[in-house]
């Protein structure tokens, strides 16, 4: 079975299709996101209690699924930290930062810092809307996942990558290859590029809206919201 990917665009239209078409708002969609990134963190890294996991959160809605990740995260045990430089004014946003706020999750301001006293990396910063070369204060944040032993989540894409070709030729994010990657709704073209831990979830796609965009719906187990896949996208 081949592996079926979304184009950027295509994983566009499909968003903008589930909250007009599809009845659903962008918190709802968010929230399964998250708790789908959440769930694959928990598949890698099973022991919770006292595990230091660190969120780098983008400006978009990738990284509010970091948000949302977060949250979960420190309900199982985990202790999340949040890098978030670029805070947008968005009303979702800011609900999402106060509910980790009343968790006592820290949010920090020096990435290279955190990083030295985290176990593992949440890559929430760019996802399906990125284009072109990274932007300030992000450059040295990308160059510091990529040399850290640290392990990395990459949330539907690993920041910095093409959508479409993957890793930039030269430059930063050209050596940048996280270690777990959380395709969210259907993987993207960059896949063929990624060498580790492929999960899939956003657990609310419809048999219908899979048909007409052309991709297999993963097959979930039970209550799961991530389903481990394989090179040819066959589930392990
Ligand atoms: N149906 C789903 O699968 C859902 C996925 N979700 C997640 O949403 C992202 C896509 O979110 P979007 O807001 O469209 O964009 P991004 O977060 O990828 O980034 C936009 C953000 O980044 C800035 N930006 C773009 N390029 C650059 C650059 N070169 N340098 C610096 N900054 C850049 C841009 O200005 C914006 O501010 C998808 O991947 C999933 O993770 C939804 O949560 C739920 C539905
Ligand atoms: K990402």
């Amino acid at each position: 079975m081949a592996l079926k990917t979304l184009s950027a665009k295509a994983a566009a239209a499909l968003d903008k299709e589930l909250m007009s078409t599809g009845a659903f708002s962008i918190d709802q969609l968010m929230e399964l996101a998250g708790l789908s990134v959440s769930q694959a963190v928990y598949r890698v890294h099973p022991t919770t209690k006292g595990r230091r996991i660190l969120v780098a959160v983008g400006p978009g809605n990738n990284g509010g699924d970091g948000l949302v990740a977060a949250r979960h995260l420190r309900h199982y045990g985990y202790l999340p930290a949040v890098y978030y430089p670029k805070r947008p004014k968005n009303d979702l946003y800011q609900r999402l930062a106060k509910q980790l706020e009343d968790l006592d999750v820290p949010f920090v301001d020096d990435f290279a810092s955190a990083l030295k006293l985290t176990d593992h990396v949440v890559d929430a910063i760019f996802g399906f809307s990125f284009s072109g070369e990274v932007r300030e204060p992000f450059p040295a944040v990308i160059q510091a996942m990529t040399d850290t032993q640290v392990p990395v989540t990459s949330v539907d894409a690993p920041s910095s990558w093409s959508i479409e070709d993957g890793p930039p030729k030269s430059g930063v994010g050209s050596s940048f290859n996280p270690d777990v990657l959380v395709s969210l709704t259907a993987p993207k073209p960059l896949v063929k590029h990624f060498k580790g831990r492929h999960f899939i979830g956003g657990r609310f796609v419809t048999p219908t809206i899979a048909k007409k965009y052309d991709f297999d719906l993963p097959e979930y187990e039970g209550i799961d919201q991530v389903v481990e896949v394989g090179p040819d996208g066959q589930k392990l």
